[in-house]
């Protein structure tokens, strides 16, 4: 970006409410509030058409800042980066993540733009990538409701559910997966995430059980301060993968490491503070032997499909989290995503390929 430019940020407040609320092992989620923002580049010349960069800063109480401090971030970023540029104004969001999240995304959307690249590109250097794999999410329902979910995501093309548990007993999440697993059939993924609900105890029956059921993966089963506890899971999980969430947040990626506490460590760019945080934290892991994996917050489109760009620089990155749209009643603007035999097809167009979510220009 080069200095003459002259910045100027808007952000302006949205709400969506989801379809149906998504219970959760932590409380249930009912609507995503959050503030869509741009980065607007005038001209060099008058008459030149400004380049424009979209971002979305979509707190999650427990996950990031609250609505207030996001917007007061985004406030004094707006003021940086007049004076300033990128650099103050990424500066003055200091650690709020999810403002630090939208001016980051508005700035390498502006410039991929710019550069007539798709986002991923200009973020991973990389090959073209046509698609990401994705899981559907279903939220924690009864055996019935849980199973007729799974089914309806496989026959519209999922090939891995990753499902809600953690709310009532392990003896009725059991049920719950194996009435999944009869519903689906054998071939199909299956992940679980119990988002910190359980007991080591509590852990270790569903491990053993889920194990029989052919669960690939069980995200967070313990609270996320219990790095020792995960490791010790790990050792008896067998054929089931742990993946910490909520525990990298805590601990950053050397502790997870030096502790052997996970195979697989989930990436919520909204959490981490922006695409440019979670890919570093990608390349890391990858060089650690942990896989990463990419989620949303169950956000608006703008930030979810700055998600599916990061995916798309992870190379051989299992299935994501990134299939959230549909759990939106509103969206901020059309899905420029399209989702295809479980996989989400990556926008080829410069920048994140988000257009008419601001309305006018
Ligand atoms: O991973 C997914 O399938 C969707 C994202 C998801 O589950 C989620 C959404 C909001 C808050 C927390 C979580 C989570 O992974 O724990
Ligand atoms: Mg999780």
């Amino acid at each position: 970006m080069s200095s003459a430019d002259a910045l100027v940020l808007e952000y302006r407040p949205f709400s969506l409410s989801l379809a149906e609320p998504l219970e959760t092992g932590d409380g249930t989620i009912e609507s995503r509030d959050g503030f869509l923002v741009r980065v607007v580049a005038e001209g060099a010349d008058p008459g030149d058409e400004p380049a424009v960069g979209y971002g979305e800063a979509t707190p999650l109480p427990g996950w990031t800042e609250s609505r207030e401090d996001c917007e007061r971030a985004l406030e004094r970023a707006r003021d940086a980066i007049r004076t300033g540029g990128p650099s103050e104004a990424l500066a003055a969001v200091d650690r709020q993540v999810a403002a630090r999240h939208a001016l980051a995304l508005a700035l390498a959307d502006l410039q991929a733009t710019r550069q007539s690249m798709p986002l991923y590109r200009y973020l991973g250097r990389g090959e073209l990538v046509g698609r990401v794999p994705v899981n559907a999410t279903i939220g924690d329902g009864s055996p019935a409701e849980t199973a007729a979910q799974a089914r309806r995501a496989v026959d519209r093309g999922f090939e891995c559910c990753k499902l809600k548990v953690g709310v009532r007993s392990v003896e009725e999440d059991v049920e719950r997966v194996r009435r999944v697993r009869d519903a689906v059939g054998s071939t199909v993924e299956l992940r679980a995430d119990a988002n910190e609900a359980w007991t080591y105890e509590e852990a270790a029956s569903a491990l053993e059980s889920f194990a029989e059921l052919g669960v690939s993966t069980l995200e967070q089963p313990l609270p996320a301060g219990a790095l020792q506890g995960h490791a010790d899971l790990r050792v008896r999980s067998g054929a089931v993968s742990i993946a910490l969430d909520e525990g990298l947040l805590e601990h950053g990626v050397d502790a997870i490491c030096d502790a052997d506490a996970a195979d697989i460590v989930v990436l919520k760019p909204m959490a981490l503070g922006g695409v440019d945080v979670a890919r570093k934290v990608a390349a890391w892991v990858s060089e650690l032997d942990i896989t990463p994996l990419v989620t949303t917050t169950i956000d608006g489109v703008v930030a979810r499909t700055g998600a599916v760009h990061l995916a798309a620089t992870i190379s051989n990155v299992p299935a994501c989290g990134l299939a959230t749209g549909d759990l939106l009643a509103t969206d901020l603007g059309r899905d420029p995503v399209l989702l295809e035999k479980g996989s989400a097809v990556v926008p080829q167009a410069k920048g994140l390929g988000v257009s008419d979510v601001w309305g006018g220009r």
